[in-house]
């Protein structure tokens, strides 16, 4: 059990602390018709009219397919130890199975051995949404071979590259890729499809539970997560009402996945909100799900505060829009709410170790003026929640690690690249990086081990 840090200076983390900055294939790399890569659901969503914002796609992105070099000295400017990126899966497979591609696994040696060379630990997520569509063609995550076929994935990869890749997430956000994919249509593939929810979720945490012996298997050490995105669900009133929906908020956002990853099946409240819903499936899926991690990666943004609704069935709950300030994505600015999350998942779920695998905020960021891009919002953002993060560490978790959302302004999926999210101001027209005054401040951050002002 993770003992207090009692001994850490208020806004000082423990010396082996993992600071890091995120990013994932489709939202950075672009090249998406070369050396062989596939198409992948994003490539047929973006270029669906209607779909994103502006019409834009990842067809360029960031170009870091070609300037991956470059972007390695961005990053060791932040001083970051670590750096955690995601392979695209239609660049190993292209039609998602069978035939490997040999220069998409090229690329990522590439990339893995300038990291390391740099003297920055690459975590590698290997699936942050862009699903090959050959494999939707064949029914998607609604047909339980793509869990199977996702193993194979994962194989061919960690037999490439689990010799020096020590840090796996299997996936990111199981509960966006099914609710916005196959519920409301929001997200590639776009279907809208509230039946296909729960078996995409069940079929997802299979292929995560069948993926993990065997990176065990071909990355021999090496530390074995999955990154999900929890959001603290924090009742509006003081009603009985308003907490039970709180906690039915909690059950479809949380509680449906760490149950079954950390204590061995569904939640028995929420299977009976779900009723019918709920699919039926071999109860030997519960084993492979529940396979043991190493780390649980947390993507946090933002909380909920609900209350009760006589509508929106099977829930019964409606966000509340609280004073306070908010983010460019219209998400709440409440770094308490990192604390509670943090606090609430070593007490109710005590993982080995909790890595937070995104935390970060989106401006409207003006242009670089004499080379500067000036954001002291997001500085407020990082520095309110990196402190929150500490007083958790302090206070017992075992917290391992943090990464910045993200390295550089990229493809913010339906949003296009309306929203910037980067410690990088990124010029569409021009591809060129500039360092913000978070990404400075960051850099000071992390070079010290402490919080600065
Ligand atoms: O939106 C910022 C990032 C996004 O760029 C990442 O690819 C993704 O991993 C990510 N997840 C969240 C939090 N979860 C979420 C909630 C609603 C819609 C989309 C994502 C934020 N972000």
């Amino acid at each position: 059990m993770s003992q207090p840090r009692t001994d850490l200076a208020p806004g000082r983390f423990p010396a082996d602390f993992t600071w890091g900055t995120a990013t994932a294939a489709y939202q950075i790399e672009g090249a998406v018709r070369e050396d062989g890569r596939g198409v992948s659901i994003w490539d047929r969503f973006s270029h669906t009219p209607g779909k994103t914002h502006n019409g834009d796609t990842g067809d360029v992105a960031c170009d870091h397919y070609h300037r991956w070099q470059g972007d390695i000295e961005l990053m060791r400017r932040l001083h970051v130890n670590a750096y955690r990126f995601s392979i695209a899966w239609p660049r190993i497979l292209p039609e998602g199975w069978g035939r490997v591609n040999p220069p998409g696994l090229d690329f990522y040696d590439r990339l893995v051995d300038g990291l390391l060379a740099a003297g920055i630990t690459p975590w590698v997520t290997l699936y942050h949404w862009d699903l090959p569509q050959a494999l939707e063609d064949r029914g998607g995550w609604p047909n339980p071979d793509t869990s199977k076929a996702f193993a194979e994935y994962a194989d061919v990869v960690t037999r490439r590259l689990g010799d020096r890749v020590k840090h796996w997430i299997t996936l990111n956000e199981p509960w966006v890729v099914a609710f916005l994919g196959y519920f409301t249509g929001e997200h590639a593939p776009g279907r809208k499809e509230p039946e296909s929810y729960l078996p995409v979720v069940h079929n997802l945490l299979l292929a995560h539970g069948l993926a993990v012996p065997v990176i065990r298997e071909n990355s021999r050490d090496s530390q074995v997560g999955i990154t999900l995105n929890l959001t603290h669900a924090y009742p509006a009133g003081d009603s009985a009402e308003d907490e039970a929906a709180a906690k039915r908020l909690d059950g479809f956002m949380n509680r449906w996945f760490l149950d079954p990853l950390f204590t061995g099946g569904y939640p028995r409240d929420m299977i009976d909100v779900f009723g019918s819903w709920v699919p039926s499936f071999d109860e030997s899926d519960l084993g492979v799900i529940g396979a043991p991690l190493d780390f649980l990666g947390v993507n946090y943004y933002s909380p909920s505060f609900v209350q009760h609704s006589e509508g929106n069935p099977p829930l019964h709950v409606e966000q509340v829009r609280v004073d306070g300030e908010y983010t460019d994505m219209g998400w709440l600015v409440y770094p308490q709410g990192l604390y509670d999350l943090l606090t609430r998942l070593h007490r109710d779920y005590s993982p080995a170790a909790i890595v937070i695998t995104e935390n970060g905020a989106a401006y409207p960021d003006e242009p670089p003026v004499e080379g500067r891009v000036h954001d002291p919002k997001r500085v407020e953002y990082y520095a309110s929640h990196l402190d929150a993060a500490q007083r958790a560490i302090r206070d017992g978790v075992p917290l391992r690690g943090y990464f910045a959302w993200s390295l550089m302004d990229n493809f913010e999926w339906a949003f296009g690249y309306s929203k910037r999210f980067g410690l990088y101001y990124v010029d569409y027209e021009t591809l060129e990086r500039t360092i913000k005054d978070s990404g400075l401040w960051y850099s000071r951050v992390v070079a010290e081990g402490q919080l600065v002002p």
